[in-house]
């Protein structure tokens, strides 16, 4: 189903022989596995081109195989191990490269085609997807745009449109196989990096990893020993359960031997749960759970997830630092702190990133990967890996606080408490439901950590307003009175338990709204449900802009798939970005203005001067935004 040849001395042909198109049925998968595995394991070999028998280089899945169980090696792995491999591959394309075969021609490190040949991603046509990385490396090589019309049509191009995108990098009316031999050979000394669509670095594999949190509680219990003797919270099971349900060992660090056992018999019970609905055996020999930093001292890789405390983290990565390998990566799951700051603590800045992962971390598909500007492309490469291993959506995103999906959700709430303030306690669901269940104490202790509230800020001088702009200080009272959301039964909402999530309106807000409102002299007045939406959800988008332009995300589809698969954003909107862009841009940045006018002291409602400038440029479509922002940064 492939021939393998050695062609030139040292040039490994590998000629796809499937008739009529050479699809790839499940022998030629095996074959191409086969022969890769040859051409990479002999020293002889310092090239290869892949070609198909017949003037055809490869006509996608074999659609004979369609109706029966998917049998031999899976077509993903194969074609990421031949991008990934340390000696060029050449595809050498004559007649069609369709589907299937297209994806394999865009693992190849270069693209030689025959005048006559003609390439495309026609599964649209059969109702299916490209869904063996086309979808992701065909953008990647050409742009969205171009990439989008090519999947959505699944059109086929002729070779000269495909040079002229970007695909192909050579036309030829000589045989297109001979022509690639001599192409791969004086491939030999280019560096690869760059010639990997999908991957400009190449991931470590990762087998062991720890996993390691601090409880609040253990927080003041154990100062004298913090990062010592850390223990396992809710979100270091969650990224426990992760790792070992994919195969991982995973070393999970506690504080004593109680927590130990508590953790223990959560985790497992958490993995036999999982395990037991996907009908698989719970992979319980991949954990080992200690209270000994030094157990760690041979794993890949530490994601810390303790207490959200700046302090707290840096004494762990110091201890880290003195007791793991040189090339152990560290990852911190935190969701805003500077990333760049505990890298700086550590003896191996470059190999420190973000991993933001959302809670239940088991069960949330979100991953936000935070590149420092010391993380290296290695580590970002693995960090992005390790999260697709475990079956996230991950999104690369820049460091800054809050990164991506926090930093935005100021404004909105901002927006929604002053809302609160002005007017009608109207929200059934939304912005405060949401923060009962995150934990308002979470949202209090930030603001008490950059100075808008505590005990030290007097709530009178200037009321209602910190560091110079409009401030709510209602957030804080519900707090100040243990109002901390579901977990302790009472929040914006009533709940009937501790836990409980039955919400429903408790007079004891509305109570303490009027007394607010009545010594402030604020007159509530009805808010239209128009205006609820355009404030908060514009001033969401708004951020989402000044995010693009400080390079912070690569793409607004970035931000869209983080709030939808972060933070519940209704999928039928397609994400605050595409959502601003539907609504229109000019009405957006219409609006903003309005409302800007009418809260000059709102910084959030001030139009960013992406929007204006797209708004100039005739607001042109999504896909089309990354054109018009200059700040990129490096890693994204
Ligand atoms: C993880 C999944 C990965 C990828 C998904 C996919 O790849 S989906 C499949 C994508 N490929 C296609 O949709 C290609 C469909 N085929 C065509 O468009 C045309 O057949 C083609 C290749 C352009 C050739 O057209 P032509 O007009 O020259 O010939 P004809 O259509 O009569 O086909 C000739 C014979 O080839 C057989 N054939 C074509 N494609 C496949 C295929 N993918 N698998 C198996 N067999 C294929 C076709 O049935 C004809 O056979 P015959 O016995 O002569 O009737």
């Amino acid at each position: 189903m492939a021939r393998y040849e050695l062609v030139k001395r040292s040039v490994a042909l590998i000629t796809l022989t499937n008739p009529p198109v050479n699809a790839l049925s499940s022998a030629v998968r095996h074959a191409i596995a086969k022969s890769m595995e040859c051409a990479l394991s002999d020293p002889k070999v310092t090239a290869v081109v892949i070609c198909g028998e017949n003037g055809s280089f490869c006509g996608g899945a074999d659609i004979r195989e369609f109706a029966g169980p998917l049998k031999g090696p899976p077509l993903v792995p194969l074609l990421d191990a031949i991008e990934a491999g340390e000696k060029p591959v050449v595809a050498a394309i004559e007649g069609v490269a369709l589907g299937g075969g297209f994806e394999l021609a865009l693992v190849c490190h270069y693209r030689i085609a025959h005048s006559k040949a003609r390439l495309g991603l026609p599964e649209v046509t059969l109702g299916i997807l490209p869904a063996a990385g086309g979808t992701q490396r065909l953008p990647r090589l050409i742009g969205i745009s171009a990439a989008l019309e090519l999947i959505t049509t699944g059109r086929h191009i002729s070779a000269q449109e495909a040079l002229k995108l970007g695909i192909v990098d050579q036309v030829t009316e000589q045989n297109a196989c001979e022509v690639a031999v001599e192409f791969a050979l004086r491939a030999v000394a280019k560096p690869l990096l760059s010639r990997r669509v999908s991957m400009p670095c190449k991931p470590r594999e990762i087998r062991s990893a720890a996993v390691m949190g601090i409880k609040r509680e253990c927080l003041h219990g154990h100062e004298q020993d913090l990062g010592m003797v850390p223990s396992l919270g809710t979100m270091g099971r969650g990224i426990a359960v992760c790792l070992a349900r994919v195969g991982i060992s995973v070393i999970a660090v506690e504080s004593e031997n109680k927590l130990l056992e508590t953790g223990r018999q959560m985790v497992i019970g958490m993995l036999e749960r999982d395990a037991k609905r996907r009908g698989v055996s719970a992979s319980l020999n991949l954990l080992k759970f200690t209270i000994s930093l030094q157990d760690l001292k041979d794993v890949n890789l530490v994601i810390e997830a303790v207490f959200e405390d700046m302090a707290l983290k840096k004494r762990v990565f110091q201890e880290l630092s003195k007791v793991c390998r040189p090339a152990t990566l560290f990852c911190t799951n935190t969701s805003g702190l500077d990333v760049d700051a505990l890298a700086g603590v550590t003896d191996r800045p470059h190999l420190v990133v973000g991993m933001h992962f959302f809670s239940p971390a088991h069960v949330m598909k979100l991953l936000e990967v935070v590149c420092g500007p010391r993380s290296s492309s290695e580590t970002i490469a693995t960090a992005m890996s390790l999260g697709k291993r475990m079956g996230k959506v991950r999104v690369a995103v820049g460091n800054c606080p809050g990164f991506v999906g926090n930093r935005m959700l100021k404004p909105y709430i901002d927006q929604a408490t002053f809302l609160l303030e002005e007017g009608d306690f109207g929200f059934a669901m939304g912005v405060f439901r949401m923060s009962d269940l995150a934990g308002l104490d979470v949202g209090w202790r930030v603001w008490k950590e950059s100075g808008l509230t505590g005990s030290d800020v007097d709530p009178e001088n200037p009321p209602r307003r910190r560091q110079g702009r409009r401030y709510c200080p209602i957030p804080d009272m519900v707090c100040e009175k243990g109002r901390f959301g579901q977990k302790t039964g009472r929040g914006w909402y009533m709940y009937d338990k501790r836990g409980g999530t039955n919400a429903k309106p408790d007079p004891l807000i509305q109570i303490l709204l009027e007394t607010y409102r009545s010594k402030y002299g604020i007159q509530p007045h009805n808010i239209s449900n128009q205006e609820i939406i355009e404030r908060c959800l514009f001033a969401l988008a708004n951020e989402g802009f000044r995010i693009l332009e400080d390079g912070i995300a690569a793409r607004p589809e970035d931000i869209d798939v983080i709030y939808l698969f972060g933070y519940g954003f209704p999928r039928h909107r397609g994400g605050p970005m595409f959502y601003a862009s539907m609504v229109g841009l000019e009405r957006v940045l219409e609006r903003l203005e309005h409302y800007h006018q009418a809260h000059p002291d709102v910084p959030h409602l001030k139009p960013s001067p992406l929007l204006k400038k797209l708004v100039a440029c005739g607001s042109p479509p999504v896909q089309k935004w990354r054109e018009h922002i200059k700040t990129m940064h490096s890693h994204l």
